[in-house]
């Protein structure tokens, strides 16, 4: 099968940024913001069943993203549960928690929860997920970048990058070109990249 474009179900804007400008030029990404529910889980079991419940909704193939922030010094909490919308299916609403760690906290309280330890590390960490289409396993690519949690430095406008720092500068004092050559993100679409390659 020769995949000539990829539909990326998420409604999220700065994300579908950065997928673009990374892989553009290999392949032409299209969104759809279906608001897809997330399962509470492992980071691969949530990245697995949010493309499985986007290629059902849209009855074809999708390309999910998964974003975890991973504290060391907390044994990877808050990882995917940074932020958790609240989403539904019909009827039923699956996560009820209507605020995330970093829209309670801030990027103050964030870092606060690390002052009482001596380890701030934490690592970015982006799950990919391609369903091709109702029924089939999803397969999924990772990236991780590594960094630490501190003030917030830089522009606020992508969710926490100002207060993750990655070899001497927050993503969010990085320019867009920068964080996308180091980025979590980045790393796992070089690896989906290497799988379509191979289509
Ligand atoms: O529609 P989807 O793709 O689910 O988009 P989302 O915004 O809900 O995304 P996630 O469920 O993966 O939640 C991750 C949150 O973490 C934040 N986030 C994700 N990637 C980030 C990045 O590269 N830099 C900073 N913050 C990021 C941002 O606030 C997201 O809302
Ligand atoms: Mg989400």
């Amino acid at each position: 099968m020769s995949l000539k474009k990829l539909n990326f179900i998420t409604g999220n804007q700065n994300k579908l940024a950065e997928v673009r400008a990374i892989l553009g030029s290999v392949i032409e990404v299209d969104n759809q913001a279906v608001d897809v529910p997330e399962i509470q889980g492992t980071i691969e079991d949530i990245a697995k069943e949010k493309a499985r419940r986007a290629a059902e909704a849209i009855n074809g193939p999708a390309l999910t993203e998964d974003t975890a922030l991973e504290f060391h010094a907390l044994k990877g909490l808050p990882g995917p549960y940074m932020y958790v919308r609240p989403t539904s299916l019909g009827a039923v609403t699956l996560t009820q928690t209507s605020k995330s760690f970093l829209d309670t906290l801030g990027h103050e309280g964030l870092n606060k929860i690390l002052d009482s330890f001596d380890d701030r590390g934490a690592e970015a960490v982006c799950t990919f997920a391609f369903c091709r289409g109702p029924g089939e396993e999803p397969i999924l690519f990772q990236g991780r970048t590594k960094g630490a949690i501190v003030r917030p430095r830089g522009p606020t406008n992508f969710g926490w990058d100002p207060i993750f720092e990655h070899e001497g500068k927050t993503y969010a004092e990085m320019e867009k070109e920068e964080k996308n050559r180091v980025s979590h993100r980045y790393k796992a679409l070089v690896k989906l990249q290497q799988w379509l390659g191979h289509q």
